[in-house]
């Protein structure tokens, strides 16, 4: 630990109460942001078996225990950290796996500050760091019968290693080809309803009587796997998930004709006479939506089915060349083993204690800052991470050499 890092940490002892020894078992880091102390503790020669986070509040000098969002990373031998954008936390776990290896704890984030005001509690949320710019999430919205499902299917038959399907809740009973955890997670309305209480949930919404939504977790499952993950929600879900912090694409599927849009929900054959009244009272409703400035990033009419088809594919950019990019940022990424970390002019320059970060022969890099999109919950994208050969003239001096590690 360094000389300045010493003197803060004794600073901050003076500052919190007895009783919490930050230098006692484990790993302890602790944050400073405004008037709160963020403490990350962790470390597997401690007693812990997940990362800890309390929040000293210095105006009434008590300690709280956060709402903890997200998938928490597994539990590193040790950890550094730095404050980003004062908004979240970089914690850099020591002797991880190359993917890792990054990750976010998010403490003021447009995400958190929505789940504080809904929960009415403190909460962070953890975000895994993903290499490169990977793509943003699929919304597919459209009104009942205009065909999500077949072309999302078709989607996922043509691009298996792509796309994943973010797993929707739902209290509607299940059609007869439909499985549960694979269409949608069949769901008891007591149950959900507490668990979007409990802030389980993204976004959530009554679609023709029946309560929908789509959990945190759903989304991390598809992203987790290094997939695009793709949502079949309607336009009220649409709306929750464009005013959050993830980013997302959003393509809203017309039909040619309300006459159209009707023939193929009664040939689908799955709904009664009085549900299918209902979805095409909410279509024309649905339909007025579509328009709604910065909501849909795409309007397609889904006329013929191959020509639709061929539209999204192109929306989504799936020609070869673009795929192959996507999957070497996959396959490249080399990470840290142990190091420290410290944050300038929205650039954060780790020191490594070994050279195994990619090919580099130096033991310094530098993640820019500036490139982060997304956030919690699921991943926080865009990472560029540079390895630097000399830093005699400051960071500024500095030319990032090498190919960026990812
Ligand atoms: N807000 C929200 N809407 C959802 C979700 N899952 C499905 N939906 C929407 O609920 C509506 C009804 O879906 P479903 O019962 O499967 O009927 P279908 O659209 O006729 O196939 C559709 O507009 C879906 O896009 C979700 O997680 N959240
Ligand atoms: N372009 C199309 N032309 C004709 N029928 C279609 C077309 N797209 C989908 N369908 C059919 O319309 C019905 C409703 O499609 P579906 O994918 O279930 O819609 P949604 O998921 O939007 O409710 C299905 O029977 C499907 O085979």
């Amino acid at each position: 630990m360094g000389e300045a890092q010493e003197s803060f940490l004794d600073d901050l002892e003076r500052e919190i109460p007895v009783g919490f020894d930050l230098k006692s078992g484990g790993f302890q880091t602790p944050i400073v942001l405004g008037q709160k102390i963020y403490v990350v503790s962790g470390g597997t020669n401690g007693a812990a078996v997940s990362f800890d986070v309390q929040i000293f509040d210095k105006s009434t000098r008590k300690w709280l225990t956060p709402t903890v969002l997200g998938t928490q990373p597994t539990l590193p031998t040790g950890h550094s950290a730095v404050l980003l954008n004062k908004d979240r936390l970089l914690i850099l776990k020591r002797d991880s796996t190359p993917d890792d290896c990054i990750w976010f704890l998010e403490v003021d984030t447009p995400f958190v500050r929505e789940q504080k005001k809904l929960l009415g509690c403190e909460v962070v949320a953890w975000s895994k760091g993903v290499k490169g710019d990977a793509p943003k999430p699929v919304v597919i919205c459209g009104p009942s019968g205009v065909g999500k499902g077949t072309l999302i299917s078709k989607l996922m038959k043509d691009f298996p290693s792509t796309f994943g399907f973010s797993v929707s809740h739902t209290t509607r009973s299940p059609r007869e080809n439909e499985k549960d955890g694979v269409h949608y997670h069949f769901s008891e309305r007591s149950i959900m309803e507490k668990d979007i209480r409990d802030g389980k949930f993204l976004e959530s919404a009554n679609v023709h009587g029946n309560l929908y939504g789509t959990s945190i977790e759903a989304v991390e499952t598809v992203t987790d796997s290094g997939k695009r993950c793709i949502l079949d929600i309607d336009v009220q879900g649409t709306r929750s998930v464009k005013a959050s912090s993830l980013e997302v694409v959003s393509i809203f599927i017309c039909p040619p004709s309300f006459e159209e849009l009707e023939k193929r929900l009664r040939a689908r054959g799955t709904e009664t006479e009085e549900q299918i009244q209902k979805r095409l009272r909410n279509a024309r409703a649905e339909l007025e939506q579509r328009e709604t400035p910065g909501l849909f990033d795409h309007l397609l009419v889904n006329d013929d089915l191959e020509a639709c088809y061929m539209n999204l594919k192109k929306i989504l950019n799936l020609d070869r060349q673009n795929i192959d990019k996507y999957q070497q940022f996959i396959e490249n990424g080399e990470l840290p083993v142990g190091h420290s970390v410290s944050e300038t002019a929205h650039k954060v320059l780790i020191n490594c204690q070994t050279t195994e970060l990619g090919k580099a022969s130096s033991n310094l890099f530098v993640l820019d800052v500036s490139s982060l999109k997304g956030g919690a919950p699921g991943r926080t994208r865009g990472l560029k991470v540079y390895a630097i050969e000399n830093f005699a003239d400051g960071l500024n001096g500095v030319k990032p050499v090498q190919t960026p590690i990812y």
